[in-house]
This record gives structure tokens, sequence and C-alpha cells, in this order.
């Protein structure tokens, strides 16, 4: 099965991103984790959106805080669908800095927004679409999604 790559434009960002991570392995599936940033380390960069494809890679999640080009760079480089997680980091105008910088692509380079600190989700959808050619995952998806419903109607029953 391929792989999920989750970077982040600093370690700082890894308590947001680590529920991107944990819902993977809880699917049961390979993550790799590592920290590229567009403007800190840009050969890193380059290197990483130029090959993903060819490193059974399916899928990249990348977040990044405040001028939050890593995730559009991304897309920019690689052929691979990317999911981006705009992250509320320590100095951000609340949050909206990275989510416009990463949510106003141009046209022709899309790339999935999540909400802001919304890695869970995006962790789901990279299953998701891994999952459209795998039926073990879909599988889990499907559970998952039981989960979910059966959680709703526990929580309805209090109110009777
Ligand atoms: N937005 C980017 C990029 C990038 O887009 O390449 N590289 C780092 N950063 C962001 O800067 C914030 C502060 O980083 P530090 O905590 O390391 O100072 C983080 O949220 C990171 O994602």
């Amino acid at each position: 099965m391929k792989k999920v790559g989750v970077i982040m434009g600093s370690k700082s960002d890894l308590p947001v991103m680590q529920d991107a991570i944990d819902i993977l392995k809880e699917f049961n599936i390979e993550v790799e984790v590592d920290i590229v940033s567009a403007h800190r380390t840009p050969e890193k960069l380059f290197d990483y959106g130029k090959n993903a494809h060819t490193r059974e890679f399916a899928v990249i999640v990348a977040g990044a805080g405040g001028a939050a080009h890593l995730p559009g760079m991304i897309a920019s480089l690689s052929p691979l669908p990317v999911i981006g997680v705009p992250v509320k980091s320590s100095n951000s105008i609340d949050g909206w800095d990275s989510v416009l910088s990463i949510l106003q692509m141009p046209g022709g380079v899309p790339v999935a927004t999540v909400a802001l600190n919304g890695a869970k989700n995006a962790g789901i959808l990279a299953a998701q679409i891994i999952g459209a050619s795998d039926s073990a995952v879909l599988d889990k998806i499907l559970e998952y999604k039981e989960g979910l419903k059966q959680k709703v109607h526990e929580s309805a029953k209090d109110l009777k």
C-alpha cells in the first residue's frame, strides 16, 4: 500500500499535526513525517516536491502557520494530491494569515484545505484517497463512520 507524507513548516506545528499522524496510524496507513520549510529549507522543499511521487507516497498532508507557503509550493512541484492544514502559530493574526495563504491558490494548482488546526480531517481525507483503491482501508473508513453515527445515537439517548 502507498504511504502518506506528513510534512510541516516547523517542529512547533507538531502538536497540531500529530492528529493527522494518529488517525492515519489508526487506519493502518504508513506515514512518513518530516519538517520541510519553503522559507528556511528551500532546497529541501524543492527536492521533496519534485520526488515525492517516486517515493511510494499517494498523498501529501502539509501543515504550516503564518505565511504558509509550504502546501502551495509542494502542490506546485508535485503531481500528487496535497492536503493543506492551516496552523494557528504563536504570532499569527488569529490563524487567518495561514488559512488564506493555503486556501487562496491560483487556478491550476489546487490544495485541498481543511479547517484551522484541522489535521485530523486532513488525515481522514488522505485515508479516503487511499481507500478509493484499497478495500482494507475503505472498510476501516466505513467502520469509523459507523462509530461516529453510534456516538451521536448514544448521546441522543441521554436526552430522553
Ligand atoms: N509557514 C511556514 C513555512 C513555509 O510555509 O515554508 N515554514 C515555516 N513556517 C511556519 O512558521 C511558523 C513559526 O515557526 P517557528 O515556531 O519555527 O518560529 C510555523 O507555524 C511554521 O509552519
